[in-house]
């Protein structure tokens, strides 16, 4: 029976994880997930076929691994699942992980690779520490599948110099990897992709400003295919403010908030520290310090319950209309689209409408029935726009994080697919692993890619 791909998504509070068919294209097999690991009691959620199913968990799973464990043996001990038996019907295990450091592409898990993330967790312990556990448990207990791992901050190698570059100590910054590097840029790329696609435009010539606001929050903005500038940094925390994140302050304003704020936060284990002011702003800001809660559909409503959440309401739509309008003069007004995405930009009408009435001087204009009934299941991108006039699209493209096996970054270290290629827009010249059959060989050969799907399907790849 030929072997499927697992894909791994793990957050600081959940982890999703989907069993993908080894077949062109790539076929679902089974979705499941927990959320809630630090607030029990957890949920799973689990879809297999037409089955689907969501139950509160009694079992105590206090880390990531705990969850992905779990997920694991649900997934192999259910009988009507004969393709994901055990670990011998797997693969691969791609997983998401937020920060990469300078990796340009996925890579393989072995020692030194593995070694290297452990230096960028120092960087981004609060990103990187659970997916990174679950590396870990799955390179002791599952050896003889590869692990690979694909990076949020990857799609943003193209940031241009003076963009991701803070003006510091030059020495230092680079020294300690210091810079802008962006994240969910899985998504990004899904996006763009998607909505290209949509357009019926060549990756290479799409101008996009892409939001992706869920828990975390970002937004992006997109030339020729290419993230030229995003509102996150150096880590996660900067720009947007999210669920328990402050985004962008005054770095100044932790030291006036606490005089405890470069002292060990007591939220540190022994393998993770965390100083006390990166506690307060990631896990105690946001939503969740102005109103009480981290769902945002309790925020979002016409009559909000109090000022507090009106307020909350008020400051994110500020925040991401100032970026609109940066990213808009940022991009030359050559705009194809503006686009909604994660959890909050895929299912509140109010905020896009309260948006894009805001941007109404960028040509940006809403169809309200269109924009209330939101995309349908099956419908990865849906145009809101009033009016099929000549100003820029708004978009709902529903966002996929899951692919990540599949990602355009990950065509070199999967076996080839022609979906994968499809990705493929850089006129760029590739070094990658030689393909025997349908299979990664391991003899390295250079590949010249044509621009654009349409070159690539016409000339197979030259080498
Ligand atoms: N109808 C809705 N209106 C506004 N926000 C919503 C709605 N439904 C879900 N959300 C919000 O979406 C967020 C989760 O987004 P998601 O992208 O799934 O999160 P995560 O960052 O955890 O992956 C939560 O804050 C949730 O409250
Ligand atoms: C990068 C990031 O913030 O990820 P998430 O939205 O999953 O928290
Ligand atoms: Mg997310």
């Amino acid at each position: 029976m030929p072997k499927s791909i697992l894909a791994v998504n793990a957050g600081s509070s959940s982890v999703k994880i989907t069993f993908y068919t080894f077949d062109n294209p790539p076929r679902s097999i089974v979705d499941a997930a927990i959320s809630g690991i630090t607030a029990p009691p957890s949920t799973l959620k689990y879809q297999a076929g037409g089955r689907k199913h969501k139950e509160e968990l009694k079992e105590k799973l206090g880390t990531a691994q705990d969850a992905f464990k779990y997920l694991l043996q649900r997934c192999f001990g259910d009988p009507e699942l004969s393709e994901v038996a055990s670990a011998d019907d797997v693969e691969y295990i791609c997983h998401r992980v937020v920060h990469g450091g300078d990796y340009r592409d996925a890579v393989e898990i072995n020692d030194d690779t593995l070694g290297h993330l452990k230096g960028l967790e120092d960087l981004a312990p609060l990103h990187n520490f659970s997916a990174l556990e679950i590396v870990r448990l799955c390179k002791a207990e599952l050896p003889k599948v590869k692990s690979i791992t694909f990076f949020d901050s990857s799609f943003h190698q193209t940031i241009p110099e003076a963009v991701r570059t803070y003006p510091i100590n030059q020495e230092i910054a680079k020294a300690n990897g210091l810079r802008k590097y962006g994240f969910h840029g899985i998504s990004y790329s899904f996006i763009l992709r998607s909505v290209a696609q949509f357009l019926n435009k060549p990756v290479e010539k799409t101008n996009l400003i892409v939001m992706h606001i869920g828990s975390g929050a970002s937004i992006c903005a997109i030339k020729d295919g290419k993230s030229v500038d995003t509102s996150m940094g150096l880590t996660p925390l900067a720009g947007l403010p999210g669920a328990t994140r402050s985004g962008s302050i005054d770095p100044s304003l932790v030291f006036h908030y606490t005089n405890e704020a470069g002292k060990l936060s007591p939220a540190s284990t022994s393998e993770m520290h965390i100083s006390t002011a990166e506690d307060i702003l990631n896990k105690q800001s946001g939503w969740k310090a102005l109103t009480g809660t981290t769902d945002f559909a309790q925020i979002a409503v016409p009559n909000p319950p109090s000022e507090a959440h009106k307020l909350a309401f008020d400051i994110f739509v500020d925040r991401i209309q100032g970026y609109i309008g940066s990213y808009y003069v940022k991009l030359n007004g050559e705009l194809d689209g503006v686009v909604f995405a994660g959890g909050i930009g895929e299912k509140s009408a109010l905020l896009r409408r309260t948006l894009v009435d805001k941007c109404q001087c960028l040509g940006l204009a809403i169809d309200d029935v269109a924009n209330d009934k939101g995309p349908g299941d099956e419908e990865t991108v849906k145009d809101i726009s009033k009016g099929s006039g000549k100003g820029p699209r708004v978009l709902i493209c529903q966002t996929n994080e899951q692919v990540v096996g599949f990602d355009s970054f990950g065509w070199k270290a999967l076996p080839r697919f022609p979906k994968l290629f499809d990705c493929l827009q850089d006129t760029e010249e590739w070094t990658i692993d030689a393909i025997e059959g349908d299979r990664l060989g391991t003899e390295v050969s250079t590949v010249v890619l044509g621009p654009g799907s349409a070159d690539l399907q016409a000339s197979g790849f030259r080498q």
